[in-house]
C-alpha cells in the first residue's frame, strides 16, 4: 500500500495546490483570543493512507442533525433524512439549543453524567426530567427489579430518545455472582442495632422472613466462613462478628450498626484479610447473568457492564458470545474494577474492553479504603493512555439520598474525578431510589461546568503522555492527525473542533487528548451517537454526510447557523476519517 502525504486547499475556494513535504505555515499568536480572518481559506492537511472515499456514504443534499447529552438531537425517527435545503424542518432538541446559544460552546459540559434508573425516577416524566437535566447515560442494575420492570425502562428511554431528540445511551450492568444477602422480603431496608444476634443463612425462608434473618445467596457460605470472622456489608456500612456456626445458619453479632438495604453485599475478614475461599471460584458471569445478557442483547442496550472482572478472558468470551448472537448490534462491554483480581489484571483487563467502571463501592470492600483513591486515580488514567471510557462511581453524593444538599466532602469528591478528567460520572442510589435524583444531578452538572472552567483559566492540565494505541498504519495517521488537531485547537483557541467520523474511532482519539474546546463528533449512526455520548468533551451529532468535506462542512455551518448553534467568524478545527484530513476554518 502506498503512503502519500499532502496538503491541499479545497478546489471551490481556491486552485488545488499541493506542498509536498512542507508543513502548513502557522500564524503568529499573538494572544490566546487570536482570530483568522472570517474570510481566511480553510487549510487543510489530507493523509491518505488508503482509497477514503464511501460508496455508502448519503447524498450530501440528505442531512440529519442530532446533539450530545448536554442537550438534544433529532425529533424525527433515526432513519429520517431531512433536506438540508429546508434547514427549519431540523429539529434540535431544546436543553443543547439553548446551552449552545446562552452560553457559547466552550462552556458546555465536558464530563459525562450517568444516572442509576430505580423506582424513584423510573416513570416516562422522571427520565425526561433527567435527560433535560444532563444525563448522557441510563443505567440499570440487574441485581434489581425484574426483567418486565428493565424492559418498560428501556422502552421509556428510547422513546425518550425519539421523541424528544435525546441520545441518551443505556447500560445493562449485571449482577456478578460475589456473595450477597436476599432481598429482605419485600422490606426497603432493615435496621441492624449494636450488639443485636442475626442469623445469616443459605436456606431459604418463607415469607415474612423472620426476625433477624438474613438469606445469603452463595451455598457454600457457612462452610467457608469461620468463629470469629468478621462479616462486613457493603464493604463496612453494617458490621458482624461470627459468634456461632448451626448447620446452614451463621449467627452474627452487630458490632457496627447500620441499615442493611436489600440484595447488599457481603465480604468477610479474617486477621484484617479479605477471606476468598471457594468464592473466589464463582464463575464471574452467573447463569442468572447469561439470561441477562441475552435480555440485553434482544433489547438492543448500548453498553453491557460485567461485574467483578477478574481477568481479560472473560470479557473476550463474551464479546465473541455477543458477535455470534447479535450480527447488526454493536454492543460495548464495560469492565467494572471492583475486586482485587481486576486490580491486578488491570491492564489486560482494559485492553480488552471497551470501557472502565471504577465500581468504588464494591472495591472499598475488597480493598483498604484509604488505597481506593489512589486506584482511581490509576484507573483513570490507564484507560486514557488506552483510549477507554472510564466512569467513576459509587457514593459520589451518598447523603443526597436522604438531604437536598451534598456535604462538602462530596462536592470535593466529585471535583477531583472532573479534575482527572474522567469521561463519566455515576449516581447509583442518589438517582435509582433517593429523595432527590435531580438535585443530585444539577449538583453534578455544576461541579463539572465549574470545576471544569476553574482548570481551563489555570491553564492546569498537565500535559499525559499518550501512548500510541493503532497498530494498523491507517490507525497511526489517525492517532497523529487528532493529537495534533488537539494540540491546535489549544494553540489557536478555536471555538470547537468538528469530527466526521463513521465508527466513532475519530472522534474518540480527539476526546483522549482532552482538548480545551468542545468536540463535535457527527456520525452517520445513531447507536455510535449513543455510545459518543459517555466520553469526554463529545457533543455527539447524527448527520449523513459524503466524502466532501467541503460540502460537509458549508452544510454543517448552514445548519448550526440557522438555529443560532455557532455564528459567524467562530474558528473551528474540522478532521475527518474519510479522507484522513485537518481543516482550519473560520465559520463563513
Ligand atoms: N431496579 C431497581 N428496583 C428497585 N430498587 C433499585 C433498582 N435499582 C436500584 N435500586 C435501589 O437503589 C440502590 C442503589 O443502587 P445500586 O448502587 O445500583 O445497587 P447496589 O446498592 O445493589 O449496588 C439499591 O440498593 C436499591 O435499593
Ligand atoms: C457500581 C458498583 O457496582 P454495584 O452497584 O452493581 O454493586 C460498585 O460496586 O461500586
Ligand atoms: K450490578
Ligand atoms: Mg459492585
Amino acid at each position: 500500500m502506498s503512503q502519500s502525504l499532502h496538503f491541499f486547499t479545497p478546489t471551490t475556494r481556491s486552485p488545488n495546490l499541493t506542498f509536498p513535504k512542507q508543513p502548513l505555515t502557522k500564524p503568529p499568536l499573538p494572544a490566546s483570543n487570536f482570530r483568522l480572518p472570517v474570510n481566511f481559506a480553510p487549510k487543510s492537511i489530507s493523509v491518505r493512507a488508503s482509497a477514503s472515499s464511501d460508496p455508502n456514504s448519503a447524498p450530501s443534499s440528505q442531512v440529519l442533525v442530532s446533539s450530545n447529552g448536554t442537550g438534544g438531537g433529532v425529533l424525527a425517527p433515526e432513519y429520517t433524512s431531512l433536506a438540508v435545503a429546508d434547514v427549519s424542518s431540523i429539529e434540535v432538541d431544546a436543553v443543547t439549543e439553548a446551552e449552545l446559544k446562552e452560553n457559547g460552546f466552550r462552556s458546555t459540559r465536558r464530563t459525562k453524567l450517568v444516572c442509576t434508573i430505580g423506582p424513584a425516577t423510573c416513570s416516562f416524566e422522571q427520565l425526561q426530567a433527567l435527560a433535560v437535566g444532563g444525563m448522557n447515560m441510563a443505567r440499570i442494575n440487574m441485581c434489581h427489579g425484574t426483567r418486565e420492570w428493565h424492559k418498560s425502562v428501556i422502552e421509556r428511554v428510547r422513546r425518550l430518545n425519539e421523541e424528544k431528540g435525546f441520545a441518551v445511551a443505556i447500560m445493562m450492568d449485571t449482577e456478578g455472582s460475589e456473595i450477597h444477602m436476599g432481598d429482605l422480603g419485600g422490606a426497603s431496608s432493615a435496621k441492624a442495632e449494636d450488639g443485636e444476634i442475626w442469623t445469616f443463612s443459605v436456606r431459604a425462608f418463607d415469607s415474612p422472613r423472620p426476625e433477624r434473618t438474613i438469606n445469603v445467596n452463595y451455598d457454600g457460605f457457612a462452610e467457608d466462613v469461620q468463629v470469629g470472622d468478621e462479616l462486613l456489608v457493603d464493604g463496612g456500612m453494617v458490621r458482624f462478628e461470627v459468634i456461632e456456626k448451626i448447620g446452614p445458619d451463621v449467627k452474627c453479632r452487630c458490632t457496627d450498626p447500620g441499615l442493611l438495604l436489600p440484595r447488599a453485599n457481603l465480604t468477610f475478614w479474617r486477621d484484617g484479610s479479605l477471606v476468598r475461599e471457594r468464592n473466589a471460584m464463582l464463575p464471574t458471569i452467573s447463569s442468572k447473568d447469561w439470561i441477562d445478557i441475552d435480555f440485553g442483547i434482544s433489547e438492543g442496550v448500548d453498553f453491557i457492564a460485567i461485574s467483578f472482572v477478574k481477568s481479560a478472558e472473560v470479557i473476550n468470551h463474551l464479546k465473541s458470545y455477543i458477535a455470534a448472537r447479535s450480527r447488526d448490534t454493536d454492543i460495548a462491554l464495560i469492565a467494572k474494577i471492583e475486586s482485587v483480581d481486576s486490580l491486578k489484571n488491570l491492564e489486560e483487563i482494559i485492553q480488552a474492553s471497551d470501557g472502565a467502571m471504577v465500581a468504588r463501592g464494591d472495591l472499598g470492600a475488597q480493598i483498604p479504603l484509604e488505597q481506593v483513591p489512589s486506584a482511581q486515580q490509576k484507573i483513570v488514567q490507564l484507560c486514557r493512555q488506552l483510549n477507554k471510557p472510564v466512569i467513576v462511581a459509587s457514593q459520589l453524593l451518598e447523603s443526597m439520598i436522604e438531604y437536598p444538599t451534598p456535604t462538602r466532602a462530596e462536592v470535593a469528591d466529585v471535583s477531583e474525578a472532573v479534575r482527572q478528567r474522567a469521561d463519566a460520572l455515576m449516581l447509583s442510589g442518589e438517582s435509582a431510589m433517593g429523595q432527590y435524583p435531580e438535585k443530585a444531578l444539577a449538583v453534578l452538572r455544576s461541579v463539572s461546568v465549574r470545576i471544569e472552567k476553574w482548570w481551563r483559566e489555570e491553564k492546569r492540565h498537565q500535559a499525559m503522555e499518550l501512548p500510541a494505541v493503532g497498530s494498523a498504519f491507517s490507525d497511526c495517521i489517525s492517532e497523529e492527525i487528532c493529537n495534533s488537531a488537539a494540540k491546535m485547537a489549544n494553540n489557536l483557541a478555536v471555538d470547537a473542533l468538528f469530527v466526521y467520523t463513521k465508527n466513532g474511532h475519530m472522534a474518540s482519539l480527539l476526546s483522549r487528548c482532552r482538548p480545551d474546546c468542545p468536540i463535535f463528533a457527527f456520525t452517520t449512526s445513531a447507536s455510535v451517537r449513543r455510545r459518543l455520548n459517555l466520553q469526554w468533551g463529545l457533543i455527539p451529532f447524527r448527520l449523513s454526510f459524503s466524502d466532501d468535506m467541503e460540502s460537509n462542512l458549508n452544510k454543517t455551518f448552514s445548519l448550526l447557523k440557522a438555529r443560532g448553534m455557532i455564528k459567524s467568524g467562530d474558528l473551528v478545527i474540522a478532521v475527518s476519517d474519510m479522507l484522513q484530513s485537518i481543516q482550519v476554518m473560520n465559520v463563513p
